[in-house]
């Protein structure tokens, strides 16, 4: 059994309340088990990894609204490792979920959920991969989406997506952070659902991120986890279930939850760099990384506590940073992930050139999206093809081929 609590003052609410907010201090909420209730073993663990394999620690109680989630792979990054001098670097490539990105794993939880709570309709803001994910599952479900995007920053793929799924999509003149206040007021006056990271039924399916990294490496809990922050509920909801993991027993202790924001688009990285209790609002931020395009993070308070307690790190990325990391993830490792994935990794060669990083650290960098989401940034940094007529020579011609003569008997 669970109940929803405030993270601020303590308040309960039960399971079927429709809230996202403490009604008493407006604090964010988290799902809280009877731990005590629930026995969970390794040896429960065993077979592949997935979503609902963790079904005893995710609030669901009946079938859920599924497509297959989760059960990512996780690559050893040998070239960029050995570049930067560590053995154990690895990618978690979460943009091979069935929308391309790790927001899966929250819209299976969360339409699942709206689904038990009999909503009608369900809704999101998004800089595009939640539009996407939410999309999806509300079509797989049967129930009506409405996303909320800022115009001309959402990546074509993700666009395509949600018009191809059949949501409704409205292109707001704002950016993210205006097109998620917009969407908060909306569902709470109109009784639609909201999917947004500040609903804390959907941040349980994310926390399967962390399960996946740990159950993958036998329970060896890794040193460190890097990830691209935005809104903050990714990094929120892997600390909390790794928490949950070690309260059940099942691990021992808690990586380091290292986040990685865009220069232009920092708040939580420069509140843990400058010491302050909480963040200050960024109010025009900008990155090539559109994904974490975002000024004003809803999950920052639960971000920064699990940056502080975990003995983690936040620090910056430039564009030009995003973008070599990106391309040394495809030319050298074969790894496809769109910009704001790739912030991770340009996170883990700075701060390993910093000498944050250890020799011996066991590193797991979450390459969060696919790099198809983003075909234009794509397009715009890369050579284009070469143009030749259509016979085998122009081709030798331009590839430098010379034939060796072929001598007739
Ligand atoms: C591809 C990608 N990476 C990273 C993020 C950041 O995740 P979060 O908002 O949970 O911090 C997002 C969305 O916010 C995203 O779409
Ligand atoms: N990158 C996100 C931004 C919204 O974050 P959410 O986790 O609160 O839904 C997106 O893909 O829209």
């Amino acid at each position: 059994m669970y109940h929803l609590e405030c993270i601020k003052c303590g308040a309960k609410y039960p399971a079927d309340e429709v809230i996202y907010t403490c009604k008493k201090c407006d604090g964010l909420l988290d799902v809280v088990y009877d731990y005590s209730k629930i026995h969970l073993t390794r040896e429960d663990l065993k077979g592949p990894l997935s979503v609902w394999k963790y079904k005893a620690l995710l609030p669901v109680s009946g079938e859920p609204v599924t497509l297959k989630e989760g059960g990512t792979p996780i690559y050893h990054m040998k070239k960029i490792g050995a570049e930067i001098g560590l053995k154990e670097a690895y990618a978690k490539h979460e943009g091979m979920n069935p929308s391309g990105s790790f927001k899966d794993r929250g819209m299976t939880v969360g339409v699942s959920k709206a689904l038990e709570l009999g909503m009608k309709s369900v809704a999101c803001a998004s800089t595009g991969n939640t539009s996407a994910s939410l999309a999806v599952y509300g079509a797989r479900a049967g129930i009506p989406v409405i996303v909320l995007l800022p115009q001309g920053k959402v990546a074509l793929g993700k666009v395509a997506q949600a018009l191809m799924h059949g949501a409704r999509v409205i292109s707001v003149k704002g950016n993210f952070d205006d097109a998620l206040r917009l969407v908060r007021e909306l569902c709470i006056e109109n009784g639609i659902y909201l999917l947004n990271s500040i609903n804390p039924y959907r941040l349980e399916g994310q926390k399967t991120i962390g399960f996946e990294i740990v159950d993958y490496f036998g329970w060896e809990v890794p040193d460190r986890i890097i990830l691209p922050v935005g809104n903050a509920g990714n990094i929120t909801a892997i600390y909390k279930g790794l928490n949950e993991m070690k309260k059940l027993g099942i691990i021992d202790r808690i990586p380091k939850m290292t986040g990685i924001q865009a220069e232009g688009s920092a708040p939580i990285a420069k509140a843990i760099k400058s010491g302050a209790a909480n963040i200050s609002v960024e109010e025009h931020p900008e990155t090539v990384a559109t994904a974490i395009r975002i000024g004003d993070p809803v999950n920052a308070v639960k971000a920064l506590n699990a940056i502080r307690k975990s003995g983690g790190t936040a620090e910056t990325v430039t564009d030009e940073e995003i973008l070599n990391a990106q391309k040394m993830l495809a030319v050298k490792e074969g790894i496809g992930v769109e910009p704001a994935s790739a912030a991770s990794v340009a996170g883990l060669i700075k701060l390993r050139n910093m000498g944050v990083i250890e020799d011996d650290e066991r590193v797991v960098c979450v390459v969060t999206g696919h790099l198809l989401k983003d075909p234009e940034t794509v397009i715009k940094n890369c050579d284009k093809p070469i143009e030749v007529e259509a016979s085998e020579e122009a081709i030798e011609k331009v590839l430098g081929i010379k034939k060796m003569k072929v001598k007739a008997k």
